[in-house]
């Protein structure tokens, strides 16, 4: 596959402050009182769908619940993204997935039929690693905490961060854990970083509140996203937003920053590096208060698919934190008939 996008030297947050990096997301204006959102435009005919992919320079796709379901391709949209790289447009790929890092990812795109390459490819957990190296310049002799899966592993170690935690810590906590000291107080852990992780256990909750406790707030609290829920093979689980739920609980604290949609550390960094026009961009994604959030605060169009986690409730709530500008059944349906 030809690559469709020219790779430039990647910042994903600039290091000066024209891209100040957002631990939370500025309000939406105009949709937290819902009544000034018009409703959702239902793209439903050949003609609005054809003028509607034409007026379109670039496309960035959410993955779960846009793309696919798990290892379930949703029909018709890998056929849709090649109509689009035929048609000389450009695809970018931004998930809160945190559980594969993007050279992962690509192998999951490919073998999904999907065009894929690392550099059009932006992860929650690429975002979570890049901003501890170029944002908090996190130092060579400290160690991350991941709640999380190897995905946030991989990605840090790429920049050259040290990460402990995840897979090594899937084992369940013996009881007599509690008093020989495997979950005490731990000098070497700079940030503790929580992402999606289905061997979540309470060792590592009890290890990231020791950490994040015992260390007087000298220790970052960062999160990946704080996606409520997960759409995978057809069902819905509890997603990364509830796992870290019970950690903010538990220690009384927010993230200092939370580095997936809809916070634009992400979003920043695709619009200086492809030299995006807002104008011609269009965000599609599944779930409103990230996927649409996030390209309403980039001032993108957005696309709302009906494959993922919204409900037709949700998406036509006349009092919802945001709207979506138009909606579709499915990306497979924006294939030209
Ligand atoms: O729980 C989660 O982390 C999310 O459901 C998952 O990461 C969503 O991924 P996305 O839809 O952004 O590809
Ligand atoms: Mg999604």
């Amino acid at each position: 596959m030809e690559s469709i996008i020219t790779p430039q030297p990647h910042r994903l947050v600039s290091s000066g402050s024209e891209h100040p990096v957002q631990s939370s997301t500025p309000a939406l204006a105009g949709t937290s009182d819902g009544g000034s959102s018009p409703p959702s435009h239902h793209l439903s005919t050949p003609e609005e769908i054809s003028s509607f992919v034409d007026q379109m320079d670039t496309f960035i796709f959410d993955c779960d619940g846009v793309l696919w379901l798990g290892n379930d391709t949703i029909k018709g949209a890998p056929e849709f993204l090649h109509e689009l790289v035929a048609k000389g447009k450009r695809i970018i790929y931004v998930t809160n997935n945190s559980s594969k890092s993007r050279k992962t990812y690509v192998g999951k795109f490919k073998k999904l039929g999907f065009p894929a390459e690392p550099d059009n490819i932006f992860g929650s957990a690429y975002a979570a690693a890049y901003y501890l190296k170029n944002m908090l310049n996190f130092p060579a002799d400290k160690k991350v905490y991941v709640v999380g899966m190897q995905g946030i592993v991989d990605e840090l170690a790429e920049m050259g961060i040290q990460a402990v935690g995840a897979g090594d810590d899937n084992a369940p906590l013996q009881e007599t854990e509690f008093e020989n000291g495997t979950l005490g107080p731990d000098e070497s852990i700079g940030a503790v970083l929580l992402g999606f992780d289905s061997q979540i256990n309470y060792r590592k909750y009890a290890k990231a509140f020791t950490y994040l406790t015992a260390n007087k707030g000298k220790v970052h609290f960062l999160a990946t996203n704080e996606d409520r829920t997960y759409p995978i093979s057809g069902s819905i689980y509890p997603g990364t937003g509830s796992l870290l739920a019970a950690l903010i609980h538990s220690v009384n604290r927010r993230p200092d920053a939370v580095l997936g949609k809809p916070s634009q550390n992400m979003m920043n960094t695709i619009l200086e590096r492809f030299h995006l026009d807002p104008a011609r961009t269009c965000m599609v994604g599944d779930r409103l208060d990230t996927d649409i959030a996030f390209g309403k605060l980039g001032k993108l169009h957005t696309l709302l698919v009906m494959t993922g986690v919204t409900s037709v409730e949700e998406r036509d709530a006349k009092k919802g934190p945001v709207t979506a500008e138009y909606w579709i059944e499915s990306v497979g349906h924006l294939r030209q008939r």
